[in-house]
């Protein structure tokens, strides 16, 4: 059981640290490619579904961000060796541990019928739409946002469970990629003035101070040009055993 556990945390950690890849980040041309890519009906693609890469859904906005952040990426030579930027864009796919490799732990959850909250969506656009960019150097991670229409909350406004959802989302990647599996343990918002549905948003979260598992983060949500803060966060993550939540939490 413990060899099983271990592969599991390894599986999980490799999803939350994959370096960008030679994916093309910072070529234009490969983005509309990738975009291509992603179009393709599922049952023909044996590639699992990277949702964090550029769909046709995005704005202008979002994707002139992407291409910001990318060409700041790290990227995979021929030898396998990682160059470039200190940032590194994280993966995202709806199922986070099906391409983990592990024991019968594991097989039990890939059986089950769960999907990530935040890619569960089908429909481009309509729901969460984001890219991850980590510097785990800086120890901050930034995430373009883009809130799609079934995401309402008042009228033409982001649903404040949402934003709060997606500030858990980045915070509790920081997290992860610094300390492998963690749970939110406390979570503060104050939210300062509404988003507006379909618009890009920059949600900026940075490590404040460890102390043994616990980590202290904290995050703010502003327009793109930062001239209008919408919502400020702190949070606590505790690392756990992975086992933890297989004996239920
Ligand atoms: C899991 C793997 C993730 C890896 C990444 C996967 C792939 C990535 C893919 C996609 C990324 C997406 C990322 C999404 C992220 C989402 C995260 C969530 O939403 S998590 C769901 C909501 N959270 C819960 O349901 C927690 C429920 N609570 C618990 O399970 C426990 O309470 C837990 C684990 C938080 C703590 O329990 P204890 O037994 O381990 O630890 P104790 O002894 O209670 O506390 C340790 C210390 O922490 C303090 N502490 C605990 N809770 C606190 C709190 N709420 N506020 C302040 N201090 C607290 C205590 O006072 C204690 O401090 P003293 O050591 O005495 O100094």
């Amino acid at each position: 059981m413990t060899r099983g556990l271990g592969g599991l945390f390894r599986g999980v950690q490799s999803l939350t640290s994959l370096p960008a890849t030679r994916a093309g980040l910072g070529h234009p041309s490969a983005c509309v490619s990738l975009r291509t890519m992603v179009a393709l009906p599922s049952f023909l693609s044996f590639e699992p579904r990277d949702f964090s890469l550029p769909n046709s859904s995005w704005s202008s906005e979002m994707l002139r961000l992407y291409e910001q952040y990318s060409i700041q990426c790290e990227v995979e030579t021929e030898g396998g060796e990682n160059r470039g930027g200190q940032w590194q864009r994280l993966p995202s796919y709806n199922r986070s541990l099906k391409y983990a490799t592990g024991g019968n732990y594991l097989s039990k959850i890939i059986q089950s019928k769960a999907r990530l909250f935040t890619r569960n969506i089908r429909d481009p656009g309509a729901g969460f739409e984001y890219v991850v960019f980590a510097n785990k150097e800086e120890k901050r991670c930034v995430c373009i946002f883009q809130a799609g229409h079934r995401l309402e909350g008042p009228p033409g406004h982001v649903h404040g469970g949402a934003t709060a959802t997606m500030i858990d989302t980045v915070t509790g990647s920081l997290a992860a990629l610094l300390s492998g599996p963690v749970m939110t343990a406390n979570l503060n918002i104050n939210y300062r003035s509404a988003i507006p549905l379909g618009s890009t948003v920059l949600i900026e979260t940075s490590l404040d101070s460890e102390e043994g598992r616990k980590k202290f983060i904290s995050c703010k949500v502003t327009s793109t040009d930062g001239s209008k803060l919408h919502t400020e966060a702190t949070a606590l993550f505790l690392s756990i055993n992975i086992s933890h939540l297989l004996q239920g939490g």
